[in-house]
């Protein structure tokens, strides 16, 4: 049996270290919080999946030597703005030929380096080991083991292969690809495009509005990873349009959800006050700016999203200057 670590406690980590127990693995997860661990260690998680008795193959510890010890695949799923400061205490336990693998869907602020660029500039781990695993893969959905597929992205086809073999089950369908920019870019961008459908939604448009702006949100999402050098064919894929239309769509994502509140008038501190998840799309709307920026690609979408959460803007205001602007080709 493989021994793997999970480093959180959260939604998905919970949910990911099911899929890997029911795929044959000793799972041992890290939680921050001994409360939290205590109950994991009961078979459940009624903070982060309530209602979902845990596989008897999950144990977990505050102790992240412990849970490390004698794995080689660690699964890091903490919030993408807190992995540096997390890694910077775990890198060195994460020697030898331990595969990384990435389940953030997030850019960091300041730096805007992707999630596996800060693994490896922080832990030192080659890209070869370094995967991301994205894809349309809603926790609450996944833990009750509905059907779903997702990518496992690393630029070695072995460290993915590993991976993917280690999370298929009969309910999880994982395929691997060698385009970990792309996987990782069509994660954090789709978190961003919820929350402007979200503000559709809590403004009262309908399906119309909803799916012109999941189809501009997926160009704007395909030029900035084109530019970063990914692979356009993974935007029509799982970890592009398949992600975005789950995490649009559905009343089950926190980004989709925050941005409703939006819509509906709440402030930026009235919504985030109510959200005990992570909503990564509020704070990375604002490193991909300025990564698209940076890299001279045109967001309108996520540029109207970012003065909304963050200067304020009312979300009338946003939806007016994005139907405001000139005339153009599709295909520019
Ligand atoms: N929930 C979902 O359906 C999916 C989430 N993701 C991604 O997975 C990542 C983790 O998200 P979730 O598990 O859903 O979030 P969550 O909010 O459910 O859980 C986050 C976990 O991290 C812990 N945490 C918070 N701040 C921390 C810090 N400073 N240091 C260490 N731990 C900290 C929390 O206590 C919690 O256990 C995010 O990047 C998200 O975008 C990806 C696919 C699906
Ligand atoms: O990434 C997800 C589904 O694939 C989860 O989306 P949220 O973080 O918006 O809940």
């Amino acid at each position: 049996m493989n021994h793997i670590a999970v480093f959180g406690a959260g939604s998905w980590g919970t949910a990911f270290a099911s899929i890997l127990a029911d795929a044959g693995n000793d799972v041992r997860v890290w939680g921050r919080r001994p409360e939290l661990v205590e109950q994991l260690n009961r078979g459940v998680n009624e903070d982060y999946a309530p209602g979902i008795e845990l596989s008897s193959r999950i144990s977990a510890s505050t102790d992240p030597e412990r849970v490390v010890d004698g794995a080689g695949i660690v699964v890091l799923s903490v919030p993408s703005q807190s992995l540096r400061d997390n890694l910077t205490q775990w890198a060195p336990l994460l020697t030898g030929e331990k595969i990384i693998v990435s389940l953030m869907k997030g850019i960091e602020l300041g730096t805007t380096k992707r999630m596996s660029e800060v693994i490896h500039e922080v832990a030192g781990v080659p890209l070869e080991r370094i995967s991301a695993v994205s894809g349309p893969n809603l926790s609450r959905e996944i833990i009750q083991r509905q059907p779903a597929a997702t990518v496992v992205a690393c630029p070695d086809e072995r460290s993915a292969d590993t991976v993917a073999a280690a999370c298929q089950t009969s309910y999880f369908r994982p395929y691997t690809s060698p385009d970990l920019v792309g996987a990782e870019i069509g994660g954090a961008v789709k978190n961003v495009i919820a929350l402007a459908v979200g503000m559709a939604s809590g403004l009262g448009m309908g399906d119309n509005t909803k799916a012109t702006i999941i189809t501009r949100g997926l160009a704007e999402t395909t030029r900035l990873a084109m530019a970063l050098g990914a692979d356009p064919r993974t935007m029509s894929g799982l970890a592009g349009v398949g992600d975005l239309i789950a995490t649009c769509m559905s009343p089950l994502s926190r980004n989709h959800s925050f941005g409703v509140k939006l819509g509906q008038g709440l402030t930026l501190e009235e919504v985030t006050a109510q959200t005990k998840q992570t909503a990564e799309g509020v704070k990375s709307c604002s490193s991909i700016l300025e990564l698209a920026h940076g890299n001279g690609v045109d967001v309108p979408i996520i540029e109207q999203v970012n003065r909304a959460v963050h200067e304020a803007v009312p979300v009338t205001e946003i939806g007016r200057e994005l139907l405001a602007r000139a005339r153009k080709s599709e295909t520019d």
